[in-house]
């Protein structure tokens, strides 16, 4: 058992922290946010996550997992300390790091014997080097000494539990062969390949993999784009694609790009750090740019079916940035919903679990549906934003039973173009051939 603290409780540090607990440690997870540790106290978990509920109470119950705001005290009862604070995304496009350094300085200021000082946040090279300088010069007592090793995390939203317990490798890059053996030594319970490396390479390996599955995807929605003008459906096209081993099917889902709280700023911050390395990544700036035009190929498709939006009434399915989280950080439906408010719509929304927070993002004037039927009631279109399996196995027949014009607009591709046919709806999706309404369906349905 070792004794770990991780500071920030946000997505990463509360799921991480349960599962470190859940393998057998003990683990102080500590916030700032007082708030966030008052619910977590009370066993109220702050965000949507499948299973993290009951990872926690069943770790909390068995004394494996405290929550606490008193981050000083946390830092001196552990050995080992976890920093997953937030490196957001700033106002220049770089991450922003005064969190990391916040944390770096208490650690120094509560630095009561050694301890190995881990990384878990995204952060540009050469922050393993700063957080060191930062303890350096905030100990109270100089005797004392402490390692630095960066061990990125690469779970995903929506499946983060499985992603951490079932983890691909752990990768921990340091400069000291005995402490990242000790931190290899903790992820030996998950079963996983254990890639050592140095710090810098650590670092950058998080940003690299990030940035790699953001450019798969800009591709395969650029390929999308093309297959519209051409006449080629691109599910078959990365299928094919992708069973080439060297590919792979995975991240090749064309849609309306990609969101949440890790590419968008990710990709952005790696552009940062190599401009300021003296290096144009005009491949990288190429994918941000693809994916910010991509959700307005939504926008244009809106156009060429109903001509103008105002007046018209459009059901929105989905507003979280992927099916299974209530995260709305970059979500596509933050662009496209208030472009459809300026372009004079009514919006109809509907989302199983982000409602709540999308309300706290969005503008005024969208009404919030408790029921997909109650979104797309009396609709003139409906727009599937997020692939909730709800959205997904929704029975296309009775949604089109209550709308008031049938057209479908898929910006997940989560219905097969049969499907739509069978159900009578004028189907527009990404990539795909479009599916027009035969002439009786168009003659009955307000054509
Ligand atoms: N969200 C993900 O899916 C994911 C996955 C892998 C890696 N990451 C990376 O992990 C890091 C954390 O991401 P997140 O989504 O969990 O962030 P988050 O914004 O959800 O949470 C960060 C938490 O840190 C707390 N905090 C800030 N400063 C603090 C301080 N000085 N002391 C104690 N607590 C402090 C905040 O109050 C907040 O609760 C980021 O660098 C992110 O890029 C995120
Ligand atoms: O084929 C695909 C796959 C994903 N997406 C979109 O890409 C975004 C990101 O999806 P996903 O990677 O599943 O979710 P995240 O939770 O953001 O996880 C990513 O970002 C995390 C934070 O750094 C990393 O830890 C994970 O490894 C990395 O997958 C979402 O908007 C998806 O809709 C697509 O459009 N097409």
């Amino acid at each position: 058992m070792k004794k770990i603290t991780v500071i920030g409780t946000g997505y990463v540090g509360l799921v991480s922290g349960a599962c470190f607990a859940e393998i057998g440690n003990r683990v102080i997870c500590c916030d700032v946010d007082e708030q966030k540790i008052i619910k977590l106290r009370r066993g109220e978990i702050p965000i949507y996550e499948p299973g993290l509920s009951e990872l926690v109470e069943r770790n909390t119950k068995r004394d494996q997992l405290y929550f606490t705001t008193e981050v000083g005290e946390a830092i001196e009862a552990s050995d080992i300390i976890y920093i997953a604070v937030g490196t957001p995304m700033s106002e220049t496009g770089e991450a922003d790091m005064r969190y990391v350094m916040s944390a770096a300085k208490k650690i120094g200021e509560h630095l009561n014997s050694h301890k190995i000082i881990v990384g878990k946040s995204t952060v540009p090279v050469g922050t393993g080097e700063l957080v060191r300088e930062v303890i350096q010069a905030n100990k109270k007592l100089p005797w004392v000494g402490f390692d630095i090793v960066s061990n990125p995390e690469f779970l995903r939203e929506g499946s983060a539990i499985s992603d951490c317990m079932n983890m691909d490798r752990a990768v921990i890059g340091s400069d000291n062969p005995e402490a990242a053996r000790l931190i290899g030594e903790l992820h030996s319970p998950f079963n996983t390949r254990i890639f050592t490396t140095d710090l810098e390479s650590a670092e950058m390996i998080k940003y690299a993999a990030n940035t790699f599955l953001a450019t798969k995807i800009s591709f395969i929605n650029a390929i999308a784009n093309i297959c519209e003008r051409v006449g080629a459906n691109v599910a078959d096209v990365s299928e094919g694609m992708g069973l080439d081993s060297r590919i792979g099917s995975k991240f090749l889902q064309a849609g309306i790009g990609y969101g949440g709280s890790c590419f968008p700023k990710d990709t952005y911050a790696l552009a940062h750090i190599s401009d300021k390395a003296g290096y144009d990544f005009e491949l990288l700036k190429s994918v941000i740019k693809t994916n910010q035009r991509q959700r307005y190929v939504i926008m244009d498709k809106l156009r060429e079916t109903l001509g103008g939006l105002a007046g018209k009434h459009v059901a929105v399915l989905g507003l979280a940035f992927k099916p299974n989280t209530d995260d709305m950080r970059y979500a596509p439906s933050l662009t496209i919903i208030p472009e459809l408010l300026k372009q004079g719509a009514s919006v109809y929304a509907y989302d199983p679990i982000a409602s709540e927070a999308a309300k706290r993002e969005l503008p005024e004037g969208v009404t919030y549906s408790t029921s997909l039927d109650q979104a797309v009631a009396g609709a003139d279109v409906a727009v599937i934003l997020t692939e909730w399996d709800e959205i997904r196995s929704m029975d296309l027949s009775n949604i089109r039973k209550l709308m008031k014009r049938s057209i479908l607009i898929d910006g997940r591709n989560c219905h097969s173009l049969q499907e739509a046919q069978e159900a009578g709806f004028e189907y527009h999706s990404i990539g795909r051939p479009p599916v027009n309404m035969s002439e009786p369906d168009r003659q009955s349905a307000n054509f």
